[in-house]
């Protein structure tokens, strides 16, 4: 039927040629991706609007963005919180990322290629926004597909992408020495309202599931996670949830682990539609700025936040 729910989490193949608004094949995977996304958070998407040679090339693209110096890799300052260069910190000293926001416009992409190469990268621009643009027709076609599943209507998803803006993080985890932490990346939620993640051949990222199990993630060659961030399970009132993840690496493993993340953000204020409000389920969060969700993220009371929605603009 287009897609096949493996041992936990739900793959759904985006590359049935079949799959166009209206046919049986869309209507089933709407809802499944739907359910996929309420009890989980999150699917894998068999996807094959990045060229394998595009694949290929961003992470060549990685290898090298990693490779310059690190005083021109902290070049990589962006206002908004998360968005920039992370690395050098003691208590995760494996991972390092660097993030181009505005990654599916050539003004995004051609600033951060000409702060990181002032003489020029114009192969590393071109990948990096074609990957971006590639993948965010998959966010597109997600979001459409989520709108229809709850029963709204098409100028709705339409105006919903419009508005969407994206930042593509690169992120590199070396592998771990034997007295070294195997921990990559601290269990967090995400704060994006999508977000899609395409790694090299080395796994490691754990999503907790509903029941609060911890399920590894392994996802076939060349696909793709798609996971809710906060402000997807705040646009729905509830109802999807942001899983906690977290990256794990394998003393075992001497390879580098790569993933090419592309998180969407709301450039309209965050706000649950009227659809999802009635007695049986009361209007739980308060409309709101996405930015600000970020900024209220990394005060105090936002680190130490348990529920960072609850608190940020609950009701
Ligand atoms: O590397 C991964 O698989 C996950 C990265 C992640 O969770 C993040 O950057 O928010
Ligand atoms: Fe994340």
């Amino acid at each position: 039927m287009g897609s096949i729910t493996f041992p936990k989490l739900l793959v759904v193949d985006f590359t049935n040629a079949n799959l166009k608004p209206g046919s049986s094949s869309w209507s089933t995977i709407c809802n499944d991706i739907r359910v996929a996304l309420e009890n989980h958070g999150c699917f894998i998407a068999l996807y094959d609007g990045v060229s394998p040679n595009l694949q290929e090339s961003v992470f060549l693209a990685a290898d090298e963005l990693f490779d310059l110096p690190i005083e021109m890799k902290i070049k990589n300052i962006v206002e908004k919180p998360y968005h920039g260069y992370v690395g050098q910190m003691p208590i995760v000293p494996l991972h390092e990322g660097l993030g181009i926001d505005y990654a599916t416009e050539l003004k995004g992409a051609q600033s951060f290629t000409d702060l990181m190469w002032p003489n020029g990268n114009q192969s590393f621009c071109e990948t990096s926004m074609l990957f971006s643009r590639a993948v965010a027709k998959l966010d597109h076609m997600v979001v459409k597909m989520l709108f229809e599943s709850y029963g709204l209507e098409k100028k709705d998803s339409d105006s919903h992408i419009d508005s969407t803006t994206y930042l593509l993080r690169y992120l590199k985890y070396r592998a771990p020495e034997m007295n070294e932490t195997t921990m990559a990346f601290p269990s967090h939620t995400d704060k994006s309202f999508l977000t899609i993640l395409h790694q090299n051949h080395i796994s490691g990222l754990e999503i907790k599931a509903r029941n609060e199990e911890w399920i590894t993630v392994e996802f076939p060659p060349k696909s793709f996670v798609v996971m809710a961030g906060d402000a997807c399970k705040a646009w729905s009132n509830n109802r999807v949830l942001s899983p906690n993840h977290k990256v794990t690496l394998d003393h075992k493993g001497k390879e580098t682990r790569y993933t090419i993340a592309l998180f969407s953000f709301l450039a309209k204020p965050v706000k649950v539609p009227d659809e999802f409000v009635d007695a049986e389920h009361p209007l739980q969060f308060k409309p709101f700025d996405h930015v600000d969700l970020l900024n209220f993220y990394i005060t105090e009371n936002g680190r130490k936040s348990q529920d960072i929605l609850k608190d940020f603009c609950g009701i």
